[in-house]
């Protein structure tokens, strides 16, 4: 089990703890960081079970839809099996608006002491388990059973989209965090081609079986997550802001694969305890602050942008109403088709977790977004000016539309599709974290939810020309990387939240270095002083505090927190 939560303690509280872990005699190890070690995969890939049971529920309902046996149960009329458009409707889309709740709910859910990270996952692979309850023992006449469930199945799923990447970028180390984060949507892409493939394998089977078989199956994902992660620690991040000194030290040393006593554990937590002095000077967090904080208007909007940028690049076009194009060269088997479409997807997501290292997420998601541009440019055209046009020679063109729907997932699939969820796990302060990454799941989420619902009727619209228009947000997906997004990939999660307070310019932003001679404290001190300054009523406030000498100020901020959480009785490490 939890190794950190039981480790003992020299003295008294964290806080007569907190100045002794921080000297230097007591970190002489600085020996080699391994790269990567067995137990943080193992943690990139069990966390990362939450995009199963993401990408499994959104694969799985299509091809519910199609089986006889969940016609039969849920038909408006038993007789000709059919489901009308507001029941398909309900039960298809309500999914989404679960997620929604769920994702907003999850930031402040994370920040409980007790519940954290790690276990608000628990928390969430339940409410899983009983959507899937719900799903499983629904049955004629009550459809609204299984659209209950499917709003159950949502809160988890979207809870996860939070905790998953909030816990990961939390603790994986810094050299490797894009990567361990992108996990995630590789388990999203392989959670939609295992539900095609035991759809398929499902379709034939005569009676209840027929849905009940996958469903039933979705419950081993949570199972594994839930009880899996009782297996690793708490993040570090969330430890040390609770007080818990000693466990954020074993956590950073069990993700690094060092000894507690290592020059990188050390570091670590200098940036965590110079930021947290900051923070505590502010006061307690309060939501609002989500956005009028130092920079977080900026960084608040910018990753829910990225996160609705990456539903508008257009992927669920091709993911939701690729059989459509498929049909026209002959492919006629829906499943087979989603097959191609999700092997293609998940394939083509393992590049993606080498490159958002090795090339950095600015390059990644710029030449991404362009190539994507050019796909949807050729893709619409090609549909627009031939297939629309009865001349046209149909098969010819189908397949070049195919390579070019094809070669966009590939770019989606290695750029925006993982990368969106690593950035936007990376760019905000702890105080803010986990509340922020549910805002950009939210967004996510909603237009995730606005392309399923729109999609076809403005395809029955305008048809093929409808490609132009996600041509354009990839265009302009071009520009927000370019002009706004800061290199985040190397470093710590402390040191970018330093690069937004400074300003960095995104263009200058991947060789930046906290300047020589400084910390992050000082940097961020005349950062917020600056910051308070122009926000005119603090200003005189910090301009006194300004004489005082920072470290001095550091430490007794600290102290007292921890003294305060230590009387709460819940730092102490037992
Ligand atoms: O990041 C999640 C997004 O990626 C996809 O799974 C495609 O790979 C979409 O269906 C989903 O909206």
């Amino acid at each position: 089990m939890d190794s950190s939560r039981s480790s003992t303690v020299a003295g008294d509280s964290p806080a007569q703890n907190t100045p002794a872990l921080l000297k230097n005699a007591e970190f002489n190890d600085d020996s080699k960081v391994p790269f990567l070690t067995v137990r943080t995969f193992l943690m990139a890939i069990l966390v990362s079970m939450g995009g199963i049971c993401f990408g499994y529920d959104t694969g799985q309902i299509s091809g519910f839809l199609q089986m006889d046996n969940f016609r039969y149960q849920f038909a408006d009329n038993r007789e000709t099996l059919e489901l009308s458009d507001i029941r398909t409707g309900l039960i298809v889309a309500m999914l989404s608006i679960g997620t929604l709740v769920g994702a907003l709910i999850a930031g402040p859910i994370a920040n409980n002491r007790r519940l954290g990270r790690k276990y608000s996952i628990c928390l969430w692979c339940i409410i899983f388990c009983l959507g899937n309850v719900f799903q499983i023992a629904a049955q004629y006449p009550y459809w609204w059973i299984m659209m209950m469930g499917r709003i159950i199945s949502g809160f988890s799923i979207g809870g996860l989209s939070v905790m998953v990447p909030a816990y990961q970028g939390e603790s994986a180390p810094a050299h490797i965090r894009g990567a361990i984060v992108c996990c995630y949507q590789l388990f999203i892409t392989i959670g939609i081609l295992i539900a095609y493939l035991i759809n398929f394998g499902c379709v034939n089977l005569s009676g209840t079986p027929q849905w009940r078989v996958p469903v039933g199956i979705s419950f081993f994902w949570a199972f594994v997550l839930g009880v899996g992660i009782l297996f690793f620690p708490e993040t570090p991040r969330h430890e040390f802001r609770h007080g818990n000194v000693e466990s954020a030290t074993h956590s950073i040393a069990t993700f690094y694969g060092v000894s507690p006593r290592h020059k990188v554990v050390k570091k670590q937590l200098e940036e965590m305890q110079q930021k947290l002095a900051i923070e505590l000077e502010g006061g307690k967090p309060s939501l609002t602050e989500v956005f009028t904080g130092p920079r977080m208007f900026y960084r608040t909007i910018l990753g829910m942008t990225i996160q609705a940028l990456q539903q508008m690049t257009g992927a669920n076009f091709f993911f939701y109403y690729g059989t459509t194009i498929f049909q026209s060269v002959g492919l006629n088997n829906p499943f087979i088709t989603q097959i191609i479409l999700g092997a293609v997807n998940v394939v083509t997501t393992f590049p993606g977790l080498y490159m958002v290292e090795k090339y950095g997420r600015r390059m990644c998601l710029t030449l991404g977004a362009a190539w994507m541009f050019m796909c949807y440019m050729v893709f619409a055209s090609l549909g627009y000016f031939a297939l629309e046009n009865p001349q046209g020679n149909d098969a010819t063109i189908g397949y070049v539309m195919i390579v070019f729907a094809c070669l966009f997932i590939a770019a989606f699939a290695s750029t925006w599709g993982p990368q969106a969820w690593a950035v936007t796990s990376e760019i905000y302060p702890s105080r803010y974290r986990s509340t922020c990454i549910a805002l950009c799941a939210a967004s996510n989420w909603l237009f995730n939810f606005f392309i399923g619902f729109a999609t076809p009727f403005i395809t029955s619209d305008i048809g093929f020309s409808y490609g132009y228009l996600f041509a354009a947000c990839n265009f302009i997906a071009v520009l927000v990387v370019y002009f706004f997004l800061p290199e985040t990939s190397g470093k710590s999660l402390e040191e970018i939240d330093t690069m937004f307070l400074m300003r960095v310019k995104p263009w200058k932003s991947a060789k930046w270095v906290v300047p020589e001679g400084e910390t992050l404290s000082s940097t961020d001190r005349r950062a917020s002083e600056a910051y308070a300054s122009r926000r005119g009523s603090r200003a005189s406030r910090s301009g006194s505090r300004a004489n005082s000498s920072a470290q001095v100020r550091s430490n007794s901020v600290m102290e007292k927190h921890y003294a305060e959480t230590g009387r709460a009785g819940s730092a102490h490490v037992n």
